[in-house]
């Protein structure tokens, strides 16, 4: 039995609790594919065939959710909630069962881990018990956050969690852009936004809605979830209140989102208040909203969020089979998610995963570029700015909470921060579009960085960069219709592909084609 593990040592009939003895002298077992079977059926119709066995992982009446029940364990490991970057002589801390946003002192709060009992197993541990879950249904393991339960929320009871498993999203090789237009061999495509509600917040939301689900059990005095949203927070808080069960309040900044964003909260039965500010507005109100009512506040003020957020970049190193990115690139806006994947790589190096992290890259529209400023000033004065409007429009953002998050991460990765011009970040989305992607003008900002560290010469030819691809370009439609339509005042549209208008006629037909294989064919 010495070989009882993490990994659903949930499988062994009779459970004892994890850590009954020193872990150090376990010996971390091979995980098995097929994990249990209870029972198998021969087909006696098909005896002249071989034999097709049914196999049940459960009892036939019981659910996935059930089985975990049935398999609960306890944990040794923790976490807690203290001041960002507080240093080792602060005291304070706080349970995350405690409903708490602020430090004493106003600032950001940061979860903790505790890493001594998370080191109590090596690298090689952890990596083999996150790749054992990858691709299964196992409760709650087959999301891609919470196959990595012990590192973000390690005391939740896998019953309280509410999860669409999420995660373990397409990295993408972009062979053809990478070889066209940058040069590059091996550049990559994280596409965070090919998820459930069609973004990364996704990865955060699970975690958020989970604890708020567990808060209630607990009777917690909280009625609601609440945001201030650009439209993927919104999307993402409201699926996953929905599928709990919990209600949910959003506040959008008006005439400010895509259609596609606005009714994915209506369709799962939010509270939508369309408010006539923009986004640094909403999230002004949300917060003073959420101080007064029973209403839990699910920004990325919130730490929680960052705790599913940082899955993504476990995942990277997992799909590269724990090999280590050079670039990183990921677009910024209220700027949670550039520490998130900070933090993810530095607890895989912390832990004895990988032994070095990558260099992040932020990227911004410049028309909402504060962390932009800041840093092309040597980071000597941050000013929020008010944020213009740009068709990266879920980073329009110009007072970002995050903002001391992001600029810890940046100083030790020795990060960069880019920006990107409408026209930039619109012709980077159309060259993507035309070899194959379908990205969101969020990821036009990211690969617009990219462009410009390359013709910089900062990342070079063969440096294995990734792209965080955040948001689903289905989302962004009416953004690429106006592209390709050539309607964008001041804009050349250099990539544009507009439809061709033609008679229903055969010669009309046969003309507008000949001209266009011509076009086409190799010289
Ligand atoms: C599609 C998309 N990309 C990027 C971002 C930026 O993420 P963050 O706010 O964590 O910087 C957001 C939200 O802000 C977003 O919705
Ligand atoms: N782009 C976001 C803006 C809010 O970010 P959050 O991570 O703090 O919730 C959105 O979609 O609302």
């Amino acid at each position: 039995m010495a070989s009882s593990s993490l990994v659903q040592s949930s499988f062994i009939s009779n459970p004892k609790p994890l850590f009954y003895q020193n872990p150090k002298l376990l010996t971390p077992r091979r995980f098995p594919t097929v994990i249990s079977c209870t029972s198998s059926t021969l087909d006696p119709a098909q005896s002249n065939n071989p034999p097709s066995v049914v196999k049940h992982r459960r009892p036939a009446d019981e659910n996935i959710r059930e089985e975990a029940r049935r398999h609960r364990q306890s944990t040794t490991f923790s976490a807690k909630y203290v001041p960002f970057n507080a240093g080792t002589d602060s005291s304070e801390w706080y349970s995350l069962d405690e409903i708490v946003y602020r430090s004493r002192s106003g600032g950001l709060l940061d979860v903790e881990h505790d890493m001594e009992s998370l080191k109590k197993f090596d690298g090689a541990y952890w990596r083999e018990l996150f790749d054992s879950r990858v691709g299964k249904t196992t409760w709650p393991y087959g999301s891609g956050v919470w196959s990595k339960k012990e590192w973000v929320l390690p005391e939740i009871d896998s019953d309280d969690i509410v999860s669409a498993f999420e995660g373990n999203s397409n990295l993408f090789w972009a062979e053809r852009f990478g070889k066209q237009y940058m040069g590059m061999s091996d550049l990559w495509i994280k596409h965070c936004g090919i998820s459930h509600t069609g973004s990364f917040k996704d990865l955060g939301m699970t975690v958020l809605v989970s604890q708020v689900n567990r808060l209630r059990k607990l009777k917690r005095p909280l009625v609601g979830v609440g945001c201030a949203s650009t439209g993927d927070t919104s999307a993402a808080l409201s699926a996953y209140c929905a599928s709990a069960g919990i209600p949910s309040i959003v506040f959008l900044p008006s005439n400010k989102i895509s259609m596609a964003q606005l009714v994915q909260p209506i369709a799962n039965g939010a509270f939508v208040l369309s408010i006539d500010t923009d986004f640094d507005g909403c999230m002004k109100l949300i917060r003073e909203v959420t101080a007064e009512l029973p209403i839990y506040l699910a920004n990325s003020l919130n730490s929680l969020r960052l705790e599913g957020q940082k899955t993504a970049a476990i995942e990277i190193l997992q799909q590269f089979d724990w090999e280590v990115p050079d670039w990183v690139i990921v677009p910024g806006g209220n700027l949670g998610n550039i520490y998130a994947f900070y933090k993810g790589f530095k607890m895989c190096q912390e832990l004895g995963l990988v032994d070095r992290i990558p260099r992040l890259v932020c990227a911004q529209a410049a028309n909402a570029n504060p962390l932009y400023l800041y840093y092309k000033s040597g980071w000597k004065e941050f000013n929020a700015v008010k944020a213009n409007s740009t068709f990266a429009s879920a980073i329009q953002i110009g007072d970002p909470v995050s903002i001391d998050r992001a600029v810890y991460a940046l100083k030790n990765c020795d990060g960069i921060v880019e920006e990107a011009t409408e026209e930039e970040l619109m012709d980077a989305m159309a060259q993507a579009d035309s070899t194959g992607m379908f990205i969101c003008p969020h990821t036009g900002v990211a690969l617009t960085a990219l462009i410009k560290l390359r013709n910089r010469g900062i990342i070079s030819p063969t440096d294995r960069t990734v792209v965080v691809s955040t948001a689903h370009g289905l989302k962004f439609t009416q953004s690429k219709i106006d592209y390709h339509s050539n309607k964008i005042p001041d804009m050349a549209c250099r990539f544009s592909n507009p439809p061709v208008q033609v008679k229903a006629d055969f010669g009309a037909v046969m003309d507008v084609l000949k001209k266009y294989l011509a076009d086409k064919a190799p010289k």
